[in-house]
């Protein structure tokens, strides 16, 4: 049992706080989470942390933005009740993905709508978010309705014909497709809908677009982010598998970005039979490193799918092409990637691993397993035999929907490192690989 210790949870996922807890021999601090009415957040501590050493958990998943200002004022509220050091424990660390420009011009690629779920294919891809029931994207036609118009608009534009006639070009719009950006020519349909571009020449081709002088301007979120937890009182971070390892310089408290690399090791080894014959491949070369590490130390064969993610026309949005570099034939894959979130990159992975590799059996191992959107009906549709993820965010409800979904359990590394954290105690040995 470790004293003068309060761990509290908070709403994102209650059932590692209570595994973390047992590892510790503590029962969870007594906090009470809520909203008011309005969807403002409140947050209740009925335990003294005076003088404490506090550990507040929340995983960056979920209601990302609601979680995230729960954890902030939790951590401001331990401050004010003078806890002596308050740790932000964030399994997965949010908007991890934003620190620099995103990957992809026209935004991330999200769930489509009205999509019957046990429709999906092997062929299945991400399409064109929905308006969100919060009203986050309202303001626009169903989605579907809306890449529908703008593949129209798309097509007349190299046709040289117009979808409105007798007006052609800018004007001959829809009123929802022409919400102005400042200072931009960017136009879009709803409020979340940035991906849809329209640009001014009417073809979502970007080059053609650009403007001398003007250069779009894409938020990045990094280092707000840091200085939200440090300005509400954070004084250390423990989170696992970051994005981008590089993120930890966005702060100027210490940041323990531990690793689910040996659990995912462990399962390679015990549980994939001749696992020395397997090929270990990265599904972009932004993974490289990641999977050539695992590859080494088990001493396996490393191959890489090259994903070019450079669309030209709206049409082309999802289109990226994707190249196997490296021989599989005749072989078990398994692709290792920090996270999946449309499970887009893995899904299509496989298909190719499986297609024009001749991969026998393929599997994905994960340390983030989002699976936002229709993810987990994708994944089911798929050439993937078996995907493991660790449970940094909660998988009980995924682990019904998909029975090719296995999950490694987190709780006694991060139990671990708050024991070490506490007693002042080096945590290297969790940063060991083999
Ligand atoms: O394709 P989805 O699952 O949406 O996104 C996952 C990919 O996006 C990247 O940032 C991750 O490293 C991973 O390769």
């Amino acid at each position: 049992m470790v004293r003068n210790i309060v761990v509290l949870g908070g709403s994102s996922h209650p059932e590692l706080v209570e595994q973390i807890c047992i590892k510790l021999g503590i029962p969870p601090g007594r906090i009470t989470l809520s909203k008011f009415s309005v969807g403002e957040t409140r947050v209740e501590i009925q335990d003294s942390v005076r003088g404490k050493d506090v550990y507040v958990i929340q995983s960056g998943c979920g209601k990302v933005n609601d979680n995230f200002i729960e954890l902030l004022i939790t951590i401001s509220a331990c401050k004010t009740a003078s806890a002596k050091r308050v740790t932000a424990v964030m399994p997965l660390f949010p908007y991890s993905r934003q620190p620099d420009i995103p990957y992809n011009k026209v935004g991330a690629p999200l769930a489509k709508a009205g999509i019957q779920k046990d429709s999906y294919t092997f062929e299945s891809r991400p399409g064109t978010p929905a308006p969100q029931p919060d009203g986050a994207g309202s303001g626009g036609p169903p989605a579907g309705q809306l890449e529908h118009k703008l593949s129209r608009l798309a097509l007349d534009k190299e046709r040289g014909t117009s979808t409105t006639p007798g007006s052609p070009g800018l004007t001959s719009r829809p009123s929802f497709l022409r919400r102005q950006h400042t200072g931009s020519e960017i136009l879009g349909s709803t409020k979340r809908d940035s991906q849809k571009v329209v640009y001014a020449n009417g073809t979502g081709d970007w080059d053609q677009h650009r403007q001398p002088g003007y250069k779009q301007w894409v938020a990045q979120a990094g280092t707000l982010i840091a200085d939200l937890l440090t300005c509400a009182g954070a004084d250390h971070i423990i989170t696992m598998d970051l994005h981008d390892p590089q993120y930890q310089g966005f702060f100027d408290i210490p940041v323990d970005n531990l690793y689910g690399r040996p659990l995912l090791q462990r399962y390679i080894q015990t549980k994939i039979p001749d696992y020395q014959t397997a090929v270990i491949v990265s599904p972009d070369a932004g993974g490289a490193k990641r999977a050539t590490a695992i590859a080494d130390a088990l001493g396996m064969d490393f191959a890489l799918i090259h994903k070019e993610r450079r669309p030209t026309k709206i049409t082309d949005r999802q289109n990226a092409t994707m190249m196997l570099v490296g021989d599989i034939s005749g072989r078990v894959a398994i692709l290792v990637d920090d996270l999946a979130d449309t499970s887009n990159t893995i899904t299509r992975a496989a298909k190719l691993l499986k297609e024009r590799g001749g991969a026998t059996r393929v599997y994905a191992l994960l340390t983030h397993g989002i699976f936002s959107g229709d993810a987990i009906a994708r994944i089911n549709a798929s050439a993937i035999d078996q995907v493991v993820v660790t449970n940094s965010v909660p998988q009980q409800e995924n682990m019904r929907a998909c029975p090719k979904l296995k999950v490694l359990d987190v709780s006694s590394v991060f139990s671990e490192a708050i024991r070490r954290v506490h007693h002042g105690e080096s945590i290297s040995v969790l940063f060991k690989y083999d």
